[in-house]
């Protein structure tokens, strides 16, 4: 039987009630979802939200990531600064694959201020079902971890 791949979230205060619709979503869909939270509606700092959130896939923990803010820009910039991470803000279901099929993406980031509960849930859809298609892109994808060292 093949390990069920395991999917980090994380939020800040703007996305708590969009995360968690998430993480049900994609474990009813036979995902492992390892929500790093918040619970509480407390205001808490993107930076750390992102950065633990890429931690987790950096370490090797978990296979992709869904993580969240008001727009998914500030998440996203976190995530970014972690060594290895490509995430894109996505708040259509296009990009979305495309951040996978192309840039080989590990997270995705959405925004709650933005997408409601339909468009979010179809948009992670699209990431989660999406497979890097190598070839050229992985020259590109090369050329972008090749700025890290
Ligand atoms: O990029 C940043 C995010 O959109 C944050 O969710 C937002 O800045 C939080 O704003 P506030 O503290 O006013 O809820």
């Amino acid at each position: 039987m093949t390990a069920k791949k395991r999917i980090v979230l994380s939020s800040d205060h703007a996305a708590i009630e969009l995360r968690q619709a998430i993480a049900k979503h994609i474990t009813d869909q036979g995902y492992e979802a390892v929500d790093i939270g918040p619970t509480t509606p407390d205001s808490v700092h993107y930076p750390s939200m992102g950065e633990a959130a890429a931690q987790k896939i950096a370490s090797g923990d978990c296979d992709l990531g869904i993580i969240l803010c008001g727009t998914g820009q500030g998440i996203m910039m976190a995530a970014n600064k972690v060594k290895g991470i490509r995430c894109g803000v996505c708040n259509e279901t296009f990009s979305a694959k495309m951040i996978r099929a192309h840039n080989d993406a590990q997270i995705l980031s959405m925004g709650a201020r933005v997408v409601g509960l339909g468009l979010a849930l179809e948009i992670v859809d699209a990431f989660l079902s999406t497979e890097f298609e190598g070839g050229r892109h992985g020259l590109r994808v090369d050329m972008i971890k090749a700025m890290e060292d």
